[in-house]
């Protein structure tokens, strides 16, 4: 439990203003009541002061609880609107915000936030930022070392330069002599990411050939926030911790022709001191038949010819012509009122304009097909606007 902040709980009963859903708001706050607890939504977070801030009131001990919060926080803004999706998540519309800042999910008791409260052992909150269309999942490549994976990838990245972006991983290990901090890895040391595995700042983690290496929720929200396709290049055991966890993503697993081939890679590409050349291909024949048959993985795609592998690759993602073009990522394009109010029929939320409500539209923001969430977007969220007041409550009662 932390500290009793300056808001106490009789302010939870006197001085808010509803915001016309169940929820009240003071200043740049917001509160909802969901069960037993009370979430104060708002004002400055304490750890990163530019973030919006959450606390907690258990109405049942009469505590007040600063959560553990995941993912990327949204910026402070003037005041919020909040509306509870199936107890398990908080909608929260940023007032006067752009369109594609303007909408986002505070989770309290999704399956993703119940693992991590499990894990830590305290409340946790995780945010996700909501996405309108069917952005397209993160893409996994995983294989030995050597075979080919950032080949690969660097390949995706120069041709498709605005459709991917790379997940950018933590390790301890030392850089090599091209790379470069924040680009390739981030370069960090092992006390420090211990720290921040335990804070829950990693979507996974693992041991490889002796050092850590890991992939932090901000890694991969930093590319679904550009509105890029996040690719991940991680080992086996990432690959499955990734399966295990509720991020949605497609896995690819490259395999050598042969381990003599895979060897000569390696040591052609000279990075690696004997030892870890050794270390490597040992890993390499468990990673191999892992890869193969343990069911992780959607496709299994052999590096023997780059040229070839790569028009595979680029097949299987729907870049070659014959298959569907991916969708950019896009987050809804209208401007939410920034005086409302709202209402909730089915999963449909009403945001009514609070000013001219008869000349204005209606905008409705449909929850029926979201996907995803945290640890990174929510997907599927369908924003439109009605243009009659009347006709559009009409439209609304008949769709749902
Ligand atoms: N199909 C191929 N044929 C021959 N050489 C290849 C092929 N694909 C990649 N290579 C070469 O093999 C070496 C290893 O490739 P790369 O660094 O992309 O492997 P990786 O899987 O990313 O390794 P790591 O997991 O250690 O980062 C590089 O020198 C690369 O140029
Ligand atoms: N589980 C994770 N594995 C990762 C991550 N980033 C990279 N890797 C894998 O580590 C090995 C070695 O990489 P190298 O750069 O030292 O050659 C390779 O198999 C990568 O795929 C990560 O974030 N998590």
């Amino acid at each position: 439990m932390g500290e009793a902040p300056a808001f106490v709980a009789d302010d939870l009963q006197n001085g808010y203003q509803s915001n016309g859903f169940g929820s009240k708001s003071k200043d740049c706050e917001t509160t909802i009541s969901i069960r037993d607890k009370t979430y104060v939504i708002g004002g400055n977070d304490d750890e990163s002061p530019l973030s919006v801030g959450v606390r907690i009131f258990d109405k049942a001990t009469g505590n007040w609880e600063i959560p553990t919060v995941l993912g990327t926080k949204p910026k402070p803004c003037k005041s919020y609107t909040a509306v509870s999706l199936n107890d398990d998540r908080i909608l929260i519309i940023k007032k006067g915000s752009t369109p594609d800042d303007c909408i986002w999910f505070l989770e309290m008791d999704t399956h993703y936030v119940r693992e991590q409260k499990k894990n830590l052992g305290r409340e946790v909150v995780a945010w996700s930022k909501g996405v309108s269309g069917n952005a397209e999942k993160p893409v996994v490549i995983s294989g030995p070392s050597g075979v080919g994976k950032g080949t690969l990838i660097s390949m995706l990245m120069k041709e498709f330069p605005s459709m991917f972006g790379f997940s950018v991983s933590h390790t301890t290990r030392a850089p090599r002599a091209m790379e470069k901090d924040g680009v390739h890895y981030h370069f960090i040391e092992r006390s420090v990411m211990e720290e921040e595995i335990k804070d829950g700042k990693f979507l996974e983690f693992a041991s490889v050939f002796g050092n850590l290496y890991g992939t932090s929720i901000e890694a991969v929200e930093v590319v679904a926030d550009s509105g890029k396709r996040c690719i991940l290049d991680i080992d086996v055991q990432g690959a499955r911790s990734v399966r295990a966890s509720s991020l949605e993503a497609i896995f690819i697993f490259i395999c050598p022709p042969s381990m003599e081939e895979l060897e000569k890679r390696l040591r052609a590409r000279g990075t690696e001191a004997e030892e870890q050349v050794l270390k490597r291909l040992r890993t390499a024949k468990i990673e191999i038949e892992e890869g193969q048959s343990s069911g992780i993985f959607d496709h299994i795609l052999h590096n023997d010819k780059l040229e070839d592998c790569y028009e595979k690759l680029k097949k299987l993602l729907g870049l070659d012509g014959t298959t569907v073009a991916i969708q950019k990522s896009s987050s809804q394009g209208i401007n939410l009122p920034a005086e409302h109010s709202v209402s909730k029929i089915d999963n449909k939320i009403i945001v009514t304009p609070e000013l001219e409500r008869a000349s204005k539209s209606l905008i409705v923001l449909d929850v029926s097909s979201l996907k995803g969430g945290a640890p990174g977007r929510t997907r599927g969220l369908d924003v439109y606007a009605i243009d009659s007041f009347s006709d559009g409550l009409n439209e609304i009662n008949h769709l749902s």
